[in-house]
């Protein structure tokens, strides 16, 4: 099994022709892809990155911008550990439509909350997030290479400081900025990862469930949500896998 330290999800979103695909392509492919074509539904890729001496793996899903699919791309919103909200700096209604953007993800990040911990047998490492809260949220200004900027730096930046988000310019094209993106974010949930481990004497209490022969569950979050949680949702819920020997895990009931 491929030896990774934590598994983050991050989605990105926004409008048809940000530059989303552009964006996921630059940072896993190291490419800038000619002729692109607009993303049917939803699409992921993968890269691990090694941040702080930690391997991580980043699991990247890029959403269809188009109005069509919107029904598809919400429900993968609720699960993300990072959200990149991604408008063009050159194409105002792009931004103009972010505070639509909140709106939705708000109302679909607020679904059903539960609170579960995954552990390994030795280190019991436990994170717990909040489900309606992501850990990490960026606002993202694309296409920076472009001279014909409708949006300045600065209004960008304080919409994000308003909705306390973080803020970054990019360009998928000149490869500017990309990686920083991505990087920072992973370092972030790192941190976030970290102050959230519980010591192991807090989680006695709960039952435990061997998972030894489900470890191909391995951030399929909504099918263990739907699996250990007897259709009780409630709470606050879990999405670190954190080892790759995954042994137990524990549901708390709240
Ligand atoms: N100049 C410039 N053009 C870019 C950049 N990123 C993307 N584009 C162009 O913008 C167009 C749309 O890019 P995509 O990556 O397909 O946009 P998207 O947000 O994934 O679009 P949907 O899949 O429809 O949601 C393409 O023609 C890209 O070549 C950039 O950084 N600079």
């Amino acid at each position: 099994m491929e030896d990774y330290k934590f598994l983050f999800k991050v989605v990105l979103v926004g409008n048809a022709g940000v530059g989303k695909t552009c964006l996921v392509r630059r940072f896993t492919q190291g490419l800038f892809p000619p002729g692109q074509g607009a993303t049917i539904g939803v699409d992921f890729m993968i890269k691990t990155v090694e941040v702080e001496g930690e391997k991580i793996k980043l699991q990247i899903w890029d959403t269809a911008g188009q109005e069509r699919f919107r029904s598809i791309t919400q429900s993968y919103y609720r699960s993300a550990h990072a959200l990149i909200l991604v408008y063009d700096i050159s194409c105002q209604p792009t931004f103009d439509c972010l505070p639509d953007w909140l709106r939705e993800i708000q109302e679909y990040a607020n679904s059903k909350v539960l609170k579960i911990l995954v552990g390994t047998a030795d280190t019991f490492e436990t994170m717990i997030l909040e489900r309606n809260k992501f850990l990490c949220f960026v606002i993202q200004g694309n296409k920076t290479d472009r001279d014909d900027r409708e949006i300045p730096s600065a209004i960008g930046e304080d919409f994000a400081k308003q909705n306390g988000m973080y803020f970054l310019e990019t360009s998928a094209k000149e490869a500017d900025n990309v990686e920083r993106l991505f990087y920072e974010i992973a370092a972030e949930l790192i941190e976030q990862a970290r102050s959230k481990e519980m010591p192991r004497s807090e989680t006695s209490g709960g039952g435990i469930s061997n998972l030894a022969n489900k470890s191909n569950y391995l951030g399929q979050n909504e099918e263990l949500d739907e699996r250990y949680c007897d259709g009780q949702p409630s709470g606050k819920w879990m999405m670190f896998i954190p080892k790759t020997e995954l042994d137990a895990i524990m549901v708390l009931s709240l």
